[in-house]
């Protein structure tokens, strides 16, 4: 099965999640009604991949364990085998109750036989440390010998908040209750999850981050000229062929104009791709003094001797907006922060894992070293990876986990630079998302084994679809 995030959904952390529940009790709904809701909403779908076959349903000691004898007796009331295997004997409140409503075969959970389908429902958000050797040795056991795993909100052991590996097993489907939470789009839980399935238990989930959306791409206005569609500046360095790349990319993100600044003329097109002199920082510096300039792209095989540095400051001294990326964020390394801070326009940094480090310090995960990085440096930061995080300034953060696998070659970072510069000189800030979107879609489009090249053709495909 392929893995699927649900797009534009809430993701809480689970002191989040634990107020949303409290605000709803406070509003006057029972906390057996909101188990029952939960259980209704997993079973609803382990019914649908069990398809007859017998079940195995692990309970916790927690509200897991509590939503898990839900699932275990609808299960049986629509005629499955199942036995639950539990961890623990009394619970309590809610739990204890729907405990007590289960009238199935339960064995303990050291006795525990694999079966043909299995319900995990040990721990959910009140994960808080590693499993312990025996219980992830067991747990790992029954899932590799069953046919058809669900896990119940989180599979266990996985951070809820920052999606570490605390022990957690490979989950076929994942259902997510009331909100997604980082663990189901971040690092070892991204993967664990598997497709995950987001369930509305009516529980209200405001959050200022979401998982990504389609966004709604405008086509251009009737009375649009190549200058109000935006003038893109890819700024060439070292290595021309990565800054080629981001300049055919932005062209078919839907810049206006994208111009290619550099020692060389290209000895082959696109025709469409002007190409403008600078053959060193002070002839760029120049260049930038054009007003028409939307955004500005500069990092993609820059280098980083002197004389790329000397590019670099110039692109930072100006006042148009600007993405950097690759060697451009190595070399503003630990002063990245501060030297941004002060900037005047819009900055979009768009670092993998290592460039990121090389940055930004911090722990707690990679959603919230992000967001304080952003805040911090006031820029919209892309933190890349099969769990790409975008933060803005404000605190708003967007997580795209639906990128195509096939991402991860050589030169996919510039096309996405390149896009970014589109979208930013299309839609300013807030545009972003959706180049991360499109970059996404179009390796979809793109299908296995593409060369970064490729991934550009794909890109107005992609851009068609968003209406
Ligand atoms: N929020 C909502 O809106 C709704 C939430 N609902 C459900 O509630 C779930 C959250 O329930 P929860 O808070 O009771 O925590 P849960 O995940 O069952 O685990 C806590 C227990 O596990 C224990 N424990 C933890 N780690 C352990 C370890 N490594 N090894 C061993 N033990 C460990 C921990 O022990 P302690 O840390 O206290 O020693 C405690 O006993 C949530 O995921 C969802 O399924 C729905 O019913 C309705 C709507
Ligand atoms: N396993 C993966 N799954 C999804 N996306 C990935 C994966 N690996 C890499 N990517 C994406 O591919 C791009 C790679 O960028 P980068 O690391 O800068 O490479 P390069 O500099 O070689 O172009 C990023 O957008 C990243 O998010
Ligand atoms: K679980």
């Amino acid at each position: 099965m392929t893995q699927r995030i649900p797009s534009g959904v809430p993701i809480l952390t689970a002191e989040a999640m634990r107020a949303a529940e409290q605000a709803c009790f406070v509003a006057g709904v029972a906390q057996d009604e909101l188990m029952e809701r939960a259980g209704a909403a997993v079973a609803r779908e382990a019914l649908r991949f069990a398809k007859g076959r017998a079940v195995l349903v692990l309970a916790g000691p927690g509200n897991n364990g509590g939503d898990a004898y839900v699932v275990a007796r609808l299960l049986a009331e629509r005629g499955l085998d199942v036995t639950v295997a539990a961890l623990g004997g009394e619970r309590k409140g809610a739990a204890e109750t729907m405990r007590q409503r289960w009238d199935g075969p339960t064995v303990a959970l050291q006795d525990a036989e694999p079966r043909a389908v299995l319900v995990d429902g040990l721990f959910g958000t009140g994960m808080s440390r590693t499993l312990s050797d025996d219980v992830r040795e067991l747990l790992h056991y029954l899932v590799k010998h069953s046919e058809f795993s669900i896990a119940i909100d989180l599979p266990s052991g996985v951070g809820t908040d920052d999606g570490a590996d605390l022990g957690a097993a490979h989950m076929d489907v994942t259902v997510a209750l009331g909100a997604l939470k980082p663990g189901h789009v971040l690092g070892a839980g991204l993967i664990a999850s598997g497709h995950v399935i987001y369930a509305d238990i009516g529980i209200p989930c405001a959050s200022d981050c979401h998982s990504i959306a389609q966004p709604e791409q405008a086509a251009p206005a009737r009375d649009s000229h190549k200058y109000s569609r935006g003038l893109v500046l890819v700024v060439e360095g070292a290595m021309p062929g990565a800054s080629r790349l981001a300049a055919r990319s932005a062209l078919h993100g839907g810049a206006g104009y994208v111009m290619l600044a550099g020692a060389n003329q290209p000895d082959r097109g696109p025709d469409a791709l002007v190409f403008r002199k600078a053959a060193n920082a002070d002839s760029l510096a120049t260049l930038l003094e054009d007003e028409r300039i939307a955004a500005l792209v500069i990092g993609p095989g820059l280098g980083r001797d002197a004389e790329s540095r000397a590019r670099m400051e110039a692109a930072l001294d100006s006042e148009h907006p600007l993405v950097l990326d690759g060697d451009a964020l190595t070399m503003l390394g630990e002063a990245a922060a501060e030297r941004l801070y002060r900037r005047k326009a819009a900055t979009v940094l768009t670092p993998h894992a290592g460039e990121f480090s090389r940055m930004f310090s911090g722990d707690g995960g990679k959603l919230s070293v992000t967001r304080e990085a952003a805040r911090r440096s006031g820029a919209v930061i892309v933190h890349k990876g099969p769990d790409t995080v975008i933060a803005w300034p404000d605190g708003r953060a967007v997580v795209a986990a639906n990128g195509s696998r096939w991402l991860s070659t050589a030169g996919t970072g510039d096309v996405l630079a390149g896009l970014c510069g589109a979208r930013l000189a299309v839609g300013g800030m807030d545009a972003i998302a959706g180049a991360i979107w499109l970059h996404g879609r179009a390796a979809q489009l793109a299908g296995p084994a593409f060369a970064a090249d490729d991934l550009i053709a794909q890109v107005p495909v992609a851009l068609g679809e968003c209406r």
